[in-house]
């Protein structure tokens, strides 16, 4: 069997410690750091932590080829991500063995799988997404850019997330329907029809949030 490949990871919150554990389960890459200007532990889960922003540089030119992007928030996740690739490496994907990708899925790049995970026939799961844990997606997604389907979500048949959308824990979208870029579906909401961009729903059915 050949070696791991060397990965740094940008961020050293919880969300790294996950990646990380991911990571090892898979045993396709080796987390060597974390980088994160404002981490507030010296190590995580053992990977050392660097504060320095040069430090990306020093791991590229140490031979270090590969990145991936270890923190939660959407639009950070996908800003960072293009950043790496600009600066030179390449994207890994942290898909847990416990996951069920199906074969006809397609997937883009800095994308997590957690463990329990359905990915189901011919899904397509953008660049810097996260499918947490125990979440489902089902036949015929689209999943845009850097959107998040947390931990026990469920997208049915031919659901279409645009770029960085949320979906919160335990939520569930009935088939076919469409979220528009940016939008929050709250914790356990229930969505049952189209949803506009840049607008948070909750509840069951899931309605915009009035403030
Ligand atoms: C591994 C991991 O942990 S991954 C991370 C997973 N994280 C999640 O799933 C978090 C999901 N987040 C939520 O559900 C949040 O409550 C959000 C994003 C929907 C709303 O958060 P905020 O914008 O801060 O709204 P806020 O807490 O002020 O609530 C506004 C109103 O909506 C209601 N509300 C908020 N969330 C929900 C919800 N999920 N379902 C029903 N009502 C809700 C509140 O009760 C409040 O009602 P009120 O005005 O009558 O008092």
């Amino acid at each position: 069997m050949s070696a791991a490949e060397p990965v740094i990871l940008l961020g050293a919150g919880g969300h790294a410690k996950v990646c990380i554990e991911v990571f090892r389960a898979r045993g396709l890459f080796d987390p060597v750091a974390c980088i994160d200007p404002y981490a507030k532990e010296n190590n995580v889960l053992g990977v050392p932590v660097h504060r320095d922003e040069d430090s990306q540089r020093a791991f590229l030119d140490r031979g270090v080829k590969w990145g991936f992007v270890a923190i939660g928030q959407n639009s950070l996740r996908a800003k960072l991500g293009a950043d790496l690739q600009i600066s030179g490496f390449r994207l890994a994907n942290a898909i847990s063995p416990r996951a069920c990708v199906s074969p006809s899925a397609t997937l883009g790049r800095g994308i997590l799988i957690m463990p329990g995970a359905v990915i189901n026939a011919e899904a397509d799961i953008g660049d810097h997404c996260i499918v947490n844990t125990n979440a489902v997606v089902e036949h015929d997604c689209r999943v845009g850019i850097a959107c998040h389907v947390a931990p026990g979500s469920v997208l049915g048949g031919r659901v279409r997330l645009e770029d960085e959308v949320f979906v919160g824990t335990g939520a569930s979208v009935t088939p076919n329907n469409v979220i528009g870029k940016g939008t929050v579906v709250g914790a356990a909401a229930a969505v049952i029809s189209n949803i506009a961009a840049g607008v948070t729903v909750v509840g069951v059915p899931a309605r915009p949030i009035i403030r």
